[in-house]
């Protein structure tokens, strides 16, 4: 019996906004529930119960994708709330890897599942001081010792910047997985303007810090700094 994934949107195409893949023409399969509460995050509604997801199988979820996204796509993203707490999402992977999809994962390395070995491309985001939540740093070695173990598939760190205590911690993770390319992103602390190109405004100064700071720190020479592309082109829009 296939157990079902609780799915708070199906979008897409669009972009992939973020990180090690950004760019990447990509649909987006985003799931309710998540084990962490960020100060600053910018889908609270896939865990605050102002949004009700639906539980459905991989096969529902398949037919929804091929319905949205028509042919116009070979990748999926998944994001969440955390995917990771669904244990259904195995089979949705079979079918993605039945079907030539490439997937893609974004989770913050505190709850481990084996399907994360068959997808192409895991983005740990561990969360700074900013976002008020407390790394498990024993939960986060595990995570990523399995990771680095498998054969194939890619992964990467991406740490959202918010202040000068968030570079600290960004810093203490890129010394405790060296080998892991690390993306800085942008944090975007103005969630409810609703006006694209103030926002867009905003985030570029943000984004012009960010580079700063990172260009005079010799601690951070092989980082890549990164804003939310979809923040820019789209403001703080759902389903974009
Ligand atoms: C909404 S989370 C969902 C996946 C998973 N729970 C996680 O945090 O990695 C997707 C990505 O958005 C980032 N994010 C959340 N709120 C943000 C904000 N206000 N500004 C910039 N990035 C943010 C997270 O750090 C994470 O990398
Ligand atoms: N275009 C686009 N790119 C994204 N990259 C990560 C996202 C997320 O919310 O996880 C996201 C998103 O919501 N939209
Ligand atoms: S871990 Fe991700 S989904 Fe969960 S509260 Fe933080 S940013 Fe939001
Ligand atoms: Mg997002």
């Amino acid at each position: 019996m296939s157990s079902k994934i609780p799915v708070l949107e199906i979008f897409g195409p669009t972009i992939q906004g973020e990180g090690m893949v950004a760019g990447q023409k990509t649909m987006f399969v985003r799931t309710g529930g998540c084990d962490y509460r960020c100060a600053w995050c910018d889908s609270a509604f896939t865990w605050d119960g102002s949004q009700k997801a639906t539980p459905m199988t991989a096969d529902d979820i398949m037919a929804k994708l091929e319905q949205t996204g028509g042919g116009r796509f070979s990748h999926v993203t998944i994001s969440g709330g955390n995917p990771a707490l669904h244990v259904g999402i195995a089979e949705l992977i079979e079918r993605f890897q039945e079907k030539g999809i490439a997937s893609a994962v974004e989770t913050q390395g505190s709850f481990w599942q084996d399907w994360l070995l068959n997808v192409d491309d895991v983005t740990i985001s561990p969360k700074p001081p900013s976002s008020e939540m407390t790394t498990d740093w024993s939960r986060l070695d595990t995570f990523m010792m399995r990771l680095s173990a498998r054969r194939d598939g890619n992964h990467n760190l991406k740490i959202v910047i918010f202040d000068e205590e968030d570079l600290v911690y960004a810093k203490q993770v890129h010394g405790r997985y060296p080998d892991v390319p690390l993306y800085l992103q942008v944090g975007n602390d103005d969630l409810d303007n609703q006006d694209p190109a103030r926002l867009r405004d905003h985030l570029l100064e943000k984004y012009e810090w960010l580079v700063d700071r990172v260009m005079a720190d010799p601690e951070l020479n092989r980082v890549r700094v990164l804003p939310q592309i979809h923040a820019l082109l789209w403001g703080n829009k759902q389903g974009v």
